[in-house]
């Protein structure tokens, strides 16, 4: 399994730092927003005006084609079935050359992430905490780094069948999606030998997933920028295209004031002003790390960590605990749920699914209207018994009224912060994107009682248009954290902003 957190944080390979993070995305953040801190940007002013162009030493010119044939390269060598004889496993390609060399293999992801392994002798918990325990799925035997070499002959491979057959898997093949997927890795410095099949797969969920957005908007903005520098009635134009994206007026306002500025100064050509607006979006989406979050999101190694998952219901905020468990467990982090979504006994039930199909336990109290604060204690309690690195509250999403489900938030994390205070927790809102901005104003409406320190984004697969990930960055200030793209458990992924811009304007 592809460690997505290793990933996130910026490395490959145990202490391999790769240097493709963006210079935004390495600066060390304290642990807490520092919402006053002084890096804020003046609230009026565009992105931070360009620095004078200092004359970039020219960029090694990557050969794409040549460097996502290394990659399928790999990839379809680690998909080869395992044979009996083990043969040496050769060097992995990581130089690329014109005439390639027959396949060789990637030696297997070092130390995979084990199973999330399931107690299944359970301590006498001090409460009558009901917990469901669920054995991880048998994972697949990685195939064997002894895993013979052979010929390529034909590049269309089926994907290897996940333990949970993901609905709509895409079968390998080095087509258009993935030498585009290939160039989105390559441009952010990845290692072609590096790259795992799950990665390609995400990038093309994503852009498929974008794509009814990227082909209105990238057509129309090249037709606009095309013609020089941009008038008023341009400058309408490109407004009107990112409110049809959902982009919403604060986010829209400082991009066009951005692409302004520089436009002013250089007529620029439509490719390159296309260019400049994807820094344009970048830099709103990584904003929040100039204001203290930390770039870098994943759930600290040796400590507890708590995540309370709220949002209204059916924004997908199950589904969402059971993908990130999911991503979680695979990458090595022993993982928990609680189910403190108690007004709606339903939820308790979908919560124990989904957890089930990630091979992790929930704790739970049966019986109707139990207080969700004791199942939080519960939870808390379990996870520090058994060393879990990663719990997950699932709190609810609707109650009786806006003011009682407010209040009940207030006091779940009163109790989290008394029972753990050890704990780094974070407080994450699902948004559902296909909701547009009337899932900004439920933002709003959770970020004060919930404390909110990140966004999950869901059903980017839908009929959503994305610019709400923009909108809800640059009115709440919060960091988005993770991406949903489909109903399968795979398709939720840390969230990239150099990815998702791609995915929005690359064509
Ligand atoms: N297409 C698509 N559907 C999704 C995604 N995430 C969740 N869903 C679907 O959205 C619906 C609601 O998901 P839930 O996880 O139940 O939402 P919830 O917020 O827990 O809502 P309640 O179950 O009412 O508490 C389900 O049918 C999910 O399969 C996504 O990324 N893409």
């Amino acid at each position: 399994m592809f460690n997505w957190f290793r990933r996130a944080l910026g490395k490959t390979e145990e202490n391999a730092t790769v240097e493709n993070q963006p210079a935004s995305s390495v600066t060390e953040a304290p642990e807490t927003p520092d919402p006053e801190a002084t890096t804020k940007l003046p609230p009026d002013s565009p992105i931070a005006p360009p620095e004078p162009e200092a004359t970039p030493e020219p960029e090694p010119k990557v050969d794409y084609l040549a460097w996502a044939k290394t990659a399928f390269q790999n990839i379809q060598a680690r998909q080869a079935p395992s044979l009996d004889t083990p043969t040496a496993a050769p060097e992995a390609v990581n130089h690329p050359t014109e005439n390639f060399p027959s396949p060789v293999i990637a030696p297997p992801p070092d130390n995979p992430p084990t199973p999330q392994d399931s107690a299944t002798n359970i301590p006498e918990a001090p409460s009558q905490p009901e917990i469901s325990v669920t054995t991880a799925p048998d994972s697949p035997p990685l195939p064997s780094p002894e895993t013979p070499v052979g010929e390529i002959t034909d590049l269309t491979v089926p994907a290897t069948p996940t333990p949970t057959t993901e609905p709509d898997a895409i079968p390998l093949a080095l087509d258009e999606g993935f030498l585009w997927s290939a160039e989105v890795l390559a441009s952010q410095g990845r290692r072609p030998e590096d790259v795992d099949l799950e990665e390609i797969t995400w990038l093309q969920k994503l852009r498929q997933g974008l794509g009814k957005t990227r082909r209105g908007l990238v057509n129309q903005l090249k037709a606009v920028v095309g013609r020089g520098p941009l008038g008023a009635d341009a400058v309408e134009d490109i407004e009107s295209l990112l409110l049809q994206a959902d982009v919403g007026v604060a986010a829209t306002d400082k991009i066009i004031q951005a692409l302004q500025t520089k436009i002013r100064q250089d007529a620029l050509p439509a490719d390159q002003a296309i260019d400049y607006l994807k820094q344009i979006l970048r830099d709103v989406l990584e904003e929040p790390f100039q204001n203290g979050y930390d770039p870098n999101f994943a759930p600290q190694k040796q400590r507890l960590n708590i995540w309370l998952m709220t949002g209204v219901n059916g924004v997908g905020k199950t589904t969402t605990i059971g993908k990130i468990a999911h991503v979680a467990s695979t990458s090595g982090y022993p993982c928990l749920v609680a189910a403190a979504d108690t007004f709606r006994a339903a939820a308790v039930e979908q919560v124990k699914i989904w957890a089930a199909r990630s091979g992790v336990e929930v704790i739970a109290n049966p019986g109707k209207n139990t207080d969700p604060a004791a199942v939080v204690f519960d939870g808390i309690s379990a996870a520090q018994s058994r060393h879990c690195e990663l719990l997950l509250i699932d709190t609810a999403g609707r109650l009786q009224n806006k003011q009682n489900l407010m209040e009940e938030l207030k006091k779940i994390r009163r109790i989290v912060d008394k029972k753990a205070p050890d704990a780094h927790i974070e407080s994450l809102l699902v948004l559902d994107a296909t909701l547009g901005q009337n899932g900004l104003r439920q933002a709003q409406v959770f970020a004060e009682a919930a404390q909110l320190t990140g966004v999950v984004i869901t059903k980017l697969d839908g009929t959503a248009k994305g610019g709400v990930a923009l909108a809800v960055v640059q009115e709440l200030g919060l960091p988005i954290r993770f991406i949903g793209a489909g109903e399968g458990i795979k398709d939720l992924r840390p969230f990239s902003s150099y990815e998702f811009v791609e995915a929005l304007l690359s064509s």
